[in-house]
């Protein structure tokens, strides 16, 4: 990673139109940004690529709306086409998240440049395992989950055999977060009242999207998660 990469994921959202209760994508956002959001991801499963380059316009213009470009770091997950169009479009995005079985991670880098953030998926079998081997030089940091099962991605921790959600449980994150060289930002089904276990794990942060973007006051909740997370 080069040295002047820095980026806070401590309070990192994740975003797309099926989120929202039929609320602009960009109000949502705005409101994320004034409650004290620092990571922002795009991440739609129906919208197709022109519309996700336009989520990434509106995302990018609110940070920029609020003077944060510096401190709130917008990336998009899957597709680095979208991110390589919005570049090309003058978007300032910073970067991509991939999962398992989405492209290569050196394949990604290569296109990114290394300036880009790159996210990775840490694999949910065998996780420690995987996040001690695996080869981080591509990557600045993790995500792993889910916390809880979730609605909002019921595959999320699935064993492939028997069907059962594994969920990540906080001996084990305490130890992810001291065995990886990169820092670990965990999700999936997490509400306010799991921020202090969270937080003592020793992870990087937390990532929600129904916490934020179901709740009645998008702002207040972004705000309590924070203030959480700080205390
Ligand atoms: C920060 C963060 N962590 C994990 C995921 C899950 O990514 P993936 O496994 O590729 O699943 P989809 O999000 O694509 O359904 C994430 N998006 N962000
Ligand atoms: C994208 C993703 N990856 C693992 S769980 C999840 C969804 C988290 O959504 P929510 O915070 O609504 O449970
Ligand atoms: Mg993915």
């Amino acid at each position: 990673m080069p040295a002047t990469k820095s980026f806070d994921l401590s309070a990192y959202l994740i975003i797309g139109p099926e989120n929202t209760l039929n609320r602009p994508v960009k109000s949502v956002i705005q409101a994320a940004i004034k409650g004290g959001i620092t990571f922002i991801q795009i991440r739609s499963k129906v919208a197709d690529a022109k519309d996700l380059i336009a989520y990434t316009r509106d995302a990018a213009a609110a940070i920029a709306e609020a003077g944060q470009q510096d401190r709130i770091k917008l990336v998009v997950d899957d597709r680095l086409d979208v991110v390589l169009a919005a570049r090309d479009l003058g978007i300032k995005v910073d970067g991509l998240h991939i999962g398992q079985s989405d492209l290569p991670i050196d394949f990604c880098r290569q296109y990114l440049g290394p300036d880009a953030i790159l996210g990775v998926s840490a694999r949910n079998a065998e996780l420690l395992a995987y996040v001690k081997e695996t080869d981080v030089t591509d990557i600045d940091y993790f995500g792993a989950g889910p916390f809880h099962p979730t609605q909002t991605k019921p595959e999320a921790g699935r064993d492939e055999k028997t069907g059962e959600i594994h969920t990540r449980q906080v001996a084990e994150l305490i130890e992810l977060a001291h065995l990886s060289p990169i820092p670990v930002v965990v999700g999936g089904g997490v509400k306010l009242a799991d921020m202090p276990q969270l937080k003592a794990t020793g992870v990087a942060g937390f990532f929600v999207i129904t916490a934020i973007t179901e709740a009645s006051d998008p702002e207040r909740a972004t705000r309590a998660l924070v203030t959480a997370w700080q205390a």
